[in-house]
């Protein structure tokens, strides 16, 4: 055949139903029409330099149509005949297979098809166990497991989800993993069925938790700061609220807190402020929320006692602080005086801004009335 004219060997490829390549290497010698374009794609040109003696490659072309490239030697002088096929589904399988992101392809939870990047992340032994599952609602967890079957059908519906979901997974070995998923729908052996790509996202969702919780702590102290006591005392309203509990907030400001730095210096003023915030946690319950809101000034909210009470439970918290002075590295023993403006959560359509404005009165009040003191303003 290598013998013959150019333009018989140009008719021979043309009778080729297949897109038909001669080549030596990455040197094309002829080609059918069928081929042509794909020639035009670099990748496809690139993988005929490896199509040399009798192969098959697989290749997605960068129209990421996958192409099964399949070569043969023509005897006598090595000329390489490479013809084209649409990628076959074992050799899909074997591709994606071969992907570093997990996937699995379920219908109505039943694994058909899986790769070893999904059986590794969820350590199973090997793809063989995951495809023996009669549903993946172990793998789901049974805290995901409702959203699941309701994201399933918004898919089969729509086609796709509109939400990428980071979920709290376990691995069958009980290891936790936060798992972002994607899903959409393919066509499986004719039938629709899901596709779940799974990344593991544990250690990116570990940053942004530390980032988080460093932007809503005092560095100082440890305690929360003012944008983790007004985030978080929103849901402990609530919750109080359904409960039928009451609340109060205590606004807490340390008295000529500026002359203790002046004397001791800024070290022992830090100080304090911690020997402070230590203080005042042993003087709560746990479920109080406590926070430093500002250079000396703290806030606690927590179930208030009746409101004949409530002027003696600040009273005792202020006195309870003043107690323990602060003793500095040096052996300086530092007291500490406060005033503190409480109030209480009145009724339903009461907010913590307008508790906070009625707290931050009263405190202004205990300050001008002479300071360590506690003044409670309903
Ligand atoms: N050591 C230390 N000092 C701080 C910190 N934040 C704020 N301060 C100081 O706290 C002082 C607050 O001073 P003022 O607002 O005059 O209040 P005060 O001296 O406590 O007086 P009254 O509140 O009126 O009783 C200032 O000197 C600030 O520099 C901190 O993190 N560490």
């Amino acid at each position: 055949m290598l013998s013959s004219s150019p333009e018989t060997v140009q008719r021979w490829l043309n009778y080729l139903p297949e897109k038909a390549i001669l080549h030596r290497g990455r040197h094309v010698l002829n080609c059918n029409e069928a081929a042509q374009q794909a020639l035009a794609d670099p990748a496809i040109r690139q993988a005929l330099s490896r199509c040399v003696g009798t192969k098959r490659e697989l290749v997605v072309g960068h129209d990421k149509v996958p192409w099964c490239l399949s070569t043969s030697a023509m005897a006598p002088d090595n000329t390489q005949l490479t013809l084209l096929f649409p990628a076959a589904h074992h050799e899909l399988q074997d591709l994606v297979g071969r992907l570093p992101v997990a996937l699995v392809v379920h219908r109505w939870f039943k694994p058909l098809y899986t790769n070893q990047a999904f059986a590794d992340l969820f350590q199973f032994e090997s793809t063989d166990d995951v495809l023996a599952l009669p549903s993946l609602r172990a793998v789901i967890g049974e805290e995901h497991w409702p959203m699941a079957q309701q994201n399933y059908q918004t898919l089969m519906d729509a086609g796709k989800l509109d939400t990428i979901q980071i979920e709290d997974h376990q691995s069958v070995t009980g290891e936790r993993l936060q798992a972002q998923l994607v899903d959409f729908v393919l066509s499986w052996d004719g039938e629709p069925a899901v596709c779940t790509l799974v990344s593991n996202v544990s250690r990116q969702q570990a940053k942004i938790e530390r980032y988080k919780r460093l932007a809503l702590t005092d560095s100082l102290t440890g305690l929360g700061n003012r944008r983790r006591f007004f985030e978080s005392s929103s849901t402990f309203i609530q919750r109080a609220s359904s409960q039928g509990e009451t609340l109060m907030l205590l606004v807490l400001d340390v008295d000529h807190f500026k002359a203790i730095n002046d004397r001791y210096g800024h070290p022992v003023g830090d100080g304090v402020l911690k020997h402070l915030a230590n203080c005042l946690i042993d003087c709560v319950d746990s479920e109080a929320l406590v926070a430093r809101i500002g250079g000396e000034e703290f806030a606690l909210l927590m179930p208030a006692p009746s409101m004949s009470l409530l002027q003696n439970r600040a009273q005792e918290i202020k006195e309870q602080l003043c107690e323990q002075p602060y003793i500095s590295d040096m052996g300086e023993r530092i007291a500490i005086k406060v005033s503190i403006g409480a109030t209480r959560w009145s009724s339903g359509d009461d907010s913590l801004e307008q508790m906070y404005q009625r707290a931050d009165q009263a405190l202004y009040q205990a300050k001008q009335s002479g300071r360590d003191r506690a003044v409670c303003q309903l």
